[in-house]
């Protein structure tokens, strides 16, 4: 089973609009920069390297679009709408990591109009390199589980939420192709669903065991069911290892250590921002309160109901029993190890 989330074709972007599952499965065809931010901010496309992929097409988009041969000036107007993107989301750090990797290519550029050939190429690049990123993240993943465990998620971390194959739901994908069996409980996910409406979509579309539970089913869930492990997704990884990922997540944390039972991380290095030292310093969004006091359109709550509602909690590093990136399982001293992991990882781009 192949679901893109995001496909480029040239004058547009086809996205599999995020909002509509799992009633109805409805591509749009985003053919301006304002549908992006419209599609980023509404959450059409969600999930921090949907996220980056989507926002990076975007400035390729709106490079196509522009009629103009004055290279400074389209370069000047090309960061403008980079800040444009930046504003749609704060938490995923991803975008930023897209759309400055985008700007930092197109300003090599000669002309106008190798600008605009090196913005899709590197969009393409971004997008294509995420599919292998993310299947080593499942090597690295399924190498956690043995046959037949079962695993809690919360959020949606699937292939909807990347390029393919999801970070902490591509153990799954390559236990299927593997021919291993790996069972999952999906947290629903308050307040948009995610875990309900996309993970327990997605997990049945591969055709894995899957049980949807409601968030506080989680400790009755991990106390008296055989659960192996959490994995879940991030937005953010602080220099430190602290985790910005779906609220929900750092109670799911909590839990777990409380049971006894592995809590993982699995991201791709492009969610981990060596300048945000600790979770202390990651912007965490604060959505609409209509996204708890209405189900559906409809009120579940009095009108006028005072409402906090973060879209992200941080997880404190202790708590992490391992981040899975697609260069191995980093444990233990955070700090020290993902910083010789990033200079490993530059130098090996560099060659
Ligand atoms: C591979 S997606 C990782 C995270 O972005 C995911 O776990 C998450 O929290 C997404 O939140 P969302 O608000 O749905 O974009």
């Amino acid at each position: 089973m192949t679901i893109q989330s995001v496909e480029w074709k040239n004058d547009a972007i086809v996205i599999l609009d995020q909002q509509q599952l799992p009633n109805e499965i409805i591509y749009e065809h985003l053919t301006t920069i304002e549908h992006v931010w419209e599609s980023i901010t509404y959450l059409k496309v969600r999930g921090a390297p949907a996220i980056g992929i989507v926002a990076a097409f975007g400035l390729a988009l709106w490079a196509r679009s522009k009629q103009s041969n004055h290279l400074e000036l389209f370069l000047d107007e090309f960061e403008k709408q980079r800040d444009y993107l930046a504003s749609s989301r704060p938490t995923a750090v991803n975008l930023f990591w897209a759309i400055d990797r985008i700007v930092k290519k197109v300003k090599r550029a000669q002309s106008v109009a190798e600008a605009k050939d090196l913005a899709v190429a590197e969009a393409l690049a971004i997008q294509k390199e995420d599919v292998q990123t993310c299947r080593r993240i499942g090597e690295n993943g399924l190498s956690l589980l043995k046959d037949g465990n079962t695993v809690m998620t919360i959020c949606n971390a699937g292939a909807i939420a990347t390029a393919k194959y999801g970070t902490a739901l591509a153990p799954f994908y390559l236990a299927k192709e593997k021919g291993l069996t790996l069972k999952a409980f999906a947290c629903e996910t308050r307040p948009v669903l995610q875990g309900s409406r996309l993970t327990a979509w997605e997990l049945q579309q591969l055709g894995v065991d899957v049980t949807l539970i409601t968030d506080s089913m989680a400790a009755h869930t991990l106390k008296t069911k055989e659960i192996n492990a959490v994995i879940v997704g991030a937005d953010r990884i602080a220099a430190n290892g602290d985790t910005a990922n779906k609220i929900g997540t750092y109670g799911l944390a909590l839990l777990a250590k409380a049971h006894d039972i592995p809590f993982y991380v699995a991201a791709p290095f492009s969610t981990i921002d060596l300048n945000t030292l600790t979770g202390d310093d990651i912007p965490i969004e604060e959505r609409a309160a209509e996204e708890i006091t209405h189900l559906q359109g409809k009120a579940i709550a009095p009108a006028a109901t005072k409402v906090f509602n973060p879209a992200f909690d941080v997880t404190p590093s202790e708590l992490i029993t391992g981040i899975i990136t697609e260069y191995g399982v980093v444990r233990g001293d955070y700090q020290t190890e993902l910083t010789r992991l990033y200079s490993n990882e530059i130098e090996t781009l560099q060659v």
